[in-house]
């Protein structure tokens, strides 16, 4: 088995019943070592409390999670024990230093001074010296909860929301760091945002997920592609279509259905394009250029306005 295909959670059928509302319902995922798996949805939609189940910090109704490959509440427990969350925040002591919190949290974990030293450094807390966690920055505070939960050095981090509330630098600079986790300490990661925008430039999957429902799964190359500019063409020919773009030297398209291609490439070509297609005598009923931003792909995808 190699090391990027190996399972390191896994959901099928997980429903969570709240009175009448289901916060979860039947979801399925896979997450795989080396991934960073980002769970979009809007309040509500039931990020949280899947994570909590994950956590086993509630009991799912329904479904079966499974942990490193293992399930039942034994193997769940063993699990647990190779991962780290920031869904319940750590006490962080606000009179002491980011050094002298970690210390705290490390006291009975046979933690050396000079681990401590690395957890600060790649958290970029190295520089914060006598400053007392009173003081830091709700970016900092975050950057050091996610530091004590890095002191059992865990495989899987499960991180809720963490470029909620933080400004422009500072979604940059956590999205830096969750990076860093991965390519330097070899984590996987699980997290979760209201915004499928902050999250599109560290995940490399995705799940939206919305009213408890998992509505789509997708990988980072997926999202590009269908968030990517494109030349939209209706036209009943298809083939005839193609064989045109051929024709010009187009390679970079896609046949969509049985009248739509889209053309991912010459994008400030339209009109020539329309030209030789009117030429060929083909029946162009559209042809245009399309611009998806992220959240309208978003808010297609859940149908309707977010509140997000
Ligand atoms: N303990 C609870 N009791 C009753 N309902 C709950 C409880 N926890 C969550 N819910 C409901 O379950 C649904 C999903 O909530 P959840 O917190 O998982 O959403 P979320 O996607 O994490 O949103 P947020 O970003 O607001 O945390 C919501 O409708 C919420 O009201």
């Amino acid at each position: 088995m190699t090391m990027m295909s190996e399972t390191i959670l896994k959901a099928v059928n997980v429903s969570k019943i709240y009175g009448k509302s289901k916060a979860l319902d039947k979801v399925s995922l896979e997450i795989k070592r080396g991934m960073i798996y980002g769970l979009i949805g809007e309040n509500g939609a039931g990020k949280s409390t899947f994570m909590r189940t994950v956590m086993g910090l509630i009991t799912v109704d329904e479904g079966n999670i499974e942990l490193f490959g293992e399930t039942g509440i034994k193997g769940l427990q063993k699990g647990r024990r190779r991962m780290g969350q920031s869904i319940e925040t750590p006490a962080l002591y606000p009179d002491l230093t980011a050094r002298e919190n970690l210390r705290v949290q490390a006291a009975n974990g046979g933690v050396s001074d000079r681990e401590i030293d690395d957890l600060l450094q790649l958290m970029n807390l190295g520089h914060t010296g006598k400053k007392k966690a009173k003081n830091f920055s709700l970016g900092m505070r975050q950057r050091l909860a996610i530091a004590s939960t890095l002191i059992t050095n865990p495989e899987f981090l499960i991180l809720d929301e963490p470029t909620n509330g933080l400004d422009p630098s500072g979604i940059v600079e956590m999205r830096e760091i969750i990076h860093r986790l991965v390519t330097e300490r070899g984590i996987t990661v699980l997290l979760s945002s209201h915004l499928l925008d902050e999250l599109s430039q560290v995940a490399t999957h995705y799940a939206i997920l919305h009213d408890g429902q998992l509505i789509r799964e997708l990988s980072k190359e997926e999202l590009a592609r269908e968030t990517r500019q494109y030349i939209e063409l209706e036209t009943t020919e298809v083939q005839k279509a193609v064989a045109v773009l051929d024709e010009l030297g187009i390679k970079d398209y896609e046949v969509i259905s049985g009248s739509k291609i889209h053309i991912y490439e010459s994008l400030d070509d339209v009109s020539s394009i329309n030209r030789s297609l009117v030429l060929a005598n083909l029946k162009v009923s559209r042809i245009g250029t399309t611009r998806q931003k992220l959240e309208d792909y978003f808010l297609q995808l859940t149908g309707g306005t977010s509140d997000a």
